[in-house]
């Protein structure tokens, strides 16, 4: 049975009169895999960084293990847009200083040896002693993928990760992060923009309406096998149903939920399922069950 790992209640907040959001609740179950989208400015970056424990919201709460989570804390990875690594350090003492924190009372060996084995999984092991100078921009991002799961975090944050990557490099790093999180049962809660990456990675992904007073208006549950892959993702009729519903909501229905118009208890819904006159030829349900409009 899984547990739940995060609650959040009535999460607001506000500058003076403004308020960006308010009535935001959610829940996320232990190891799945949560994507928030949203138009910019709606309040997802402020939703994760409370959700981290960097700032503070404005009114409601969040509970994590069922302790209120009001600071940051080594349970939680977060990975931003720029990679945040230490500059002066190579990629192995980058990685080993968050080891460290975790674990301070760790050998020199232990510590080694979790770092080698998270920048293993992002195929980094020959940029090892390299320093971020040295690295591409996808190559940084993976390094900070690497040290968020060194932590082994019961719950890691994302704030688009992978926003200023090329396409191909992007794809690349969406699969080994699909290959780590099946291997770890990793809880991981991501901003994108990026509907296609959304279907890809996420089990469910929370439409955020446009501010002011944005919220969390509707969860879609991805029906789609977990084990999707990237490259036969569009083959499967219920991708093209998944899209169609997230595209419709950014272009037309998150602008007119604006304003608190959006429920506070989101509705959960399955767009990928066929419609019932799609899985049940007419011809076989019986005459006397067929509407006679
Ligand atoms: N100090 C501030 N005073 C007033 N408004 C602020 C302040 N800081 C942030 N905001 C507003 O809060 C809102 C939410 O910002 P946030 O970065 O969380 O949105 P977002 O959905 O993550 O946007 P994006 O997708 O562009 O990253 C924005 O509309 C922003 O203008």
């Amino acid at each position: 049975m899984p547990t739940e790992l995060v609650q959040v209640q009535g999460l607001a907040k506000r500058y003076g009169d403004a308020t960006v959001f308010d009535g935001v609740n959610f829940t996320l179950t232990e190891g799945e895999f949560v994507c928030i989208i949203g138009h910019s400015g709606c309040g997802k970056t402020t939703i994760l960084n409370v959700l981290a424990g960097l700032e503070q919201a404005s009114g409601g709460h969040v509970f994590m293990a069922n302790r209120e989570v009001n600071a940051p804390g080594l349970e939680r990875g977060v990975v931003f847009q720029g990679h945040a690594l230490m500059p002066w350090l190579t990629v192995r003492q980058n990685i080993a200083f968050a080891v460290r924190s975790k674990w301070p009372g760790w050998s020199r060996a232990e510590v080694d040896a979790q770092v080698q084995k998270y920048v293993a999984l992002v195929g980094l092991t020959p940029a090892l002693d390299k320093k971020p100078s040295q690295l591409s921009g996808g190559m940084k991002q993976r390094v900070g993928i690497a040290r968020a799961f060194a932590i082994e975090p019961r719950m890691l944050l994302l704030d688009e990760p992978f926003g200023a990557l090329d396409a191909l490099t992007r794809g690349t790093i969406q699969d080994e992060l699909l290959k780590i999180c099946a291997a770890t049962r990793q809880t991981v809660f991501m901003i994108t923009h990026d509907v296609d990456e959304a279907i890809l990675l996420a089990d469910r992904i929370l439409l955020m309406a446009n501010g002011p007073q944005a919220r969390v208006a509707e969860i879609v549950v991805n029906t789609m096998s977990r084990d999707r892959q990237r490259a036969t993702l569009h083959h499967d009729p219920q991708y093209y149903r998944i899209r169609n519903h997230l595209v419709d909501f950014l272009v037309e229905r998150s602008a007119t939920l604006s304003h608190g118009k959006a429920p506070e208890h989101p509705p959960e819904v399955r767009p990928g399922l066929a419609p019932v006159a799609e899985v049940i030829p007419l011809e076989s349900v019986p005459t006397s069950l067929r509407s006679h409009a």
